[in-house]
């Protein structure tokens, strides 16, 4: 839980950004394949309105064709008769009561246009002429029968389209004409087409070449043309007057966004449409979005707590990395922890902390030895010195033995860098230690306590004679010229020895070693002195002769 709630932690940022990841992924990915299917279901939802309207388009066109037929068919009757049936052409035309179930009316014209006779209404026979109605004047000129242009009907107020079928006597004059008027409002026509209108909302509409709307839901739009109406022609609708045949994605008039699919008929120039609002086409989809959206999160959640998972076990090695370092910083573990066969970056890691601390803690030894370690002549120092004597006396106080100190100064030092130089006297100074160390026993210790100070520090001493000879051998340590700056310089030195036990301090050798060397210079130099911490007089005060000074 901890680690749940701790956003500083690595474990966590990882989790996040994973579980950030594949949320991101996921959604990334559903809203693709929603997209890509809402692309591939409108291809085949707009393929699907193209065959529809086909299927409508030939419909219309055979219905059409039907009803030229039929009238045809009354047209070749009535020729049989020379146009002159018998009761008269009212009478004719009320014998066809069949007619009805395809026409609104049908009407005779004479070679005029004047209406001789109609189903609707005998009464406006002989009354109206149409002689001059474009559907009269193309028969006219076609010499064969037309379907109109759609108009307001004189006789009845409605929208109607005319069907003609003209007939000519044996000479080819013009006898009648007749006229089938199909009323575009009345849904027998295109009840056909209304039940071809896709789901709920989508309906079909047909538009003359010149964008006059023969039929639509709205009944009140038709005979307008979509040109005059209030907000223009919808650009799929311009397209479509242009010439293009199939389906689009478009607004409709009324803003409605939808699948908009045109075909022209074969017999006319009308265009019938369907409009299929995209909100329904894609009803399914849609209602699929948020199971998609719901499913998707569940998948990246899984993925993010499988993600989760995986990281806290690749993350592993590292708490193991932090367990040992806390266990070296408190002890309780070595650094060879770190020395692992892991091949991994936490291998590498583990393996670079292990180089570093081995370096660090050599680099360690190195200083602690240079801390205990005269720079100029490489023995011991003062400090190392404090050390070893403090040991010393510890082991003289254990074992009840006698410690003797030697402090030694180089007679006259100061003369040999004077007239040398510094660089000489530091020879010497190096020569001088190599020549003590070399002198004294390898269990006997020795250091430069500072200039040309030096001590020597002597245990299980038995007797006073032997501080004595090794006092004597110090002394023969300069018997041999120093080589410094190319010449040959004859050195002595001048040594107090202070002798006890144990229970003496430090501070009580080193003053008492140190005054018997001043004893021992005042005697005038490379001699040595005793002194004996118990009774701190002078044992013995051995001269030795000075040898010839050849470099000063
Ligand atoms: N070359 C060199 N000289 C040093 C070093 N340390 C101290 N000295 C010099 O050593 C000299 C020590 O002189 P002292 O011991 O005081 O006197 P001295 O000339 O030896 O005379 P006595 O001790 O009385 O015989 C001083 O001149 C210091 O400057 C060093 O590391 N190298």
């Amino acid at each position: 839980m901890r680690f749940i709630f701790n956003p500083a932690t690595l474990k966590f940022r990882l989790t996040v950004l994973v579980i950030g990841l594949v949320l991101l992924a996921t959604c990334a990915l559903t809203f693709v394949s929603l997209y890509l299917a809402e692309r591939q279901m409108r291809d085949v939802i707009g393929s699907q309105q193209v065959a529809l309207l086909s299927s409508a388009a030939a419909y219309i066109d055979a219905d059409l064709e039907a009803r030229q037929t039929l009238l045809k068919t009354l047209r070749e009757e009535l020729g049989r008769t020379d146009g002159k049936p018998g009761g008269g052409l009212q009478t004719f035309l009320e014998a066809h009561a069949g007619l009805r179930d395809e026409f609104f009316n049908v009407l005779v014209f004479d070679s005029s246009g004047t209406m001789l006779a109609n189903m609707n209404d005998r009464r406006t026979n002989n009354t109206v002429n149409f002689g001059k109605r474009a559907y009269f004047t193309d028969t006219v000129a076609a010499r064969e029968g037309v379907i109109s242009r759609p108009f307001k009907s004189a006789l009845s107020g409605k929208p109607v389209i005319l069907i003609t079928e003209p007939l000519y006597d044996a000479d080819g004059k013009l006898i009648f004409m007749l006229g089938g008027a199909i009323d575009l409002q009345r849904p027998r026509f295109f009840g056909q087409l209304s039940s071809l209108g896709s789901g709920a909302s989508g309906y079909l509409f047909m538009l003359t070449g010149d964008g006059t709307v023969i039929h639509h839901p709205d009944k009140g739009r038709i005979l307008q043309r979509v040109q005059d109406e209030p907000g223009g022609v919808t650009p799929s609708t311009r397209a479509a007057l242009d010439g293009f045949e199939g389906w689009v994605e478009g607004p409709t008039k009324s803003g409605v966004r939808a699948l908009i699919t045109y075909k022209r008929l074969r017999k006319t120039d009308w265009i019938v449409g369907a409009v299929y609002p995209v909100d329904e086409a894609f009803t399914p989809l849609i209602r699929m979005r948020p199971t998609a959206l719901l499913a998707s999160v569940a998948v990246a959640a899984l993925a993010g707590l499988a993600g989760w998972l995986a990281i806290l076990r690749l993350l592993r090695p590292l708490a193991a990395l932090r367990r040992h370092v806390a266990g070296i910083a408190d002890g309780s573990e070595n650094i060879e922890v770190f020395n692992v066969r892991r091949r991994d970056e936490f291998g590498e890691l583990s393996r670079a902390f292990f180089t570093l601390s081995q370096q660090r803690r050599e680099a360690e030894v190195k200083l602690e030895a240079q801390a205990r370690t005269d720079i100029l002549t490489g023995i011991d120092n003062r400090r190392m010195f404090e050390e070893t004597f403090a040991a010393a006396l510890a082991r003289a106080a254990r074992t009840n033995s006698s410690v003797a100190l030697a402090y030694l100064d180089i007679d006259h030092f100061k003369a040999i860098n004077d007239t040398c130089g510094h660089k000489a006297g530091d020879e010497v100074l190096v020569e001088f230690a190599k020549r003590l160390r070399a002198a004294v026993r390898a269990t006997d210790s020795v250091a430069r306590l500072a200039g040309d100070e030096f001590v020597a520090i002597f245990e299980g001493v038995s007797n006073d004679a032997e501080p004595a000879i090794l006092a004597a051998k110090i002394l023969d340590i300069a018997r041999t010229p120093f080589l410094a700056a190319g010449k040959q310089l004859q050195v002595t030195t001048s040594v107090g020895i202070a002798i006890g036990g144990g229970d003496s301090s430090m501070e009580e050798y080193l003053a008492l070693s140190d005054e018997a060397l001043y004893n021992a210079k005042d005697a005038g130099r490379n001699r040595f002195a005793l002194r004996r911490l118990d009774t701190a007089v002078p044992l013995v005060a051995r001269v030795r002769v000075p040898a010839a000074d050849t470099g000063r």
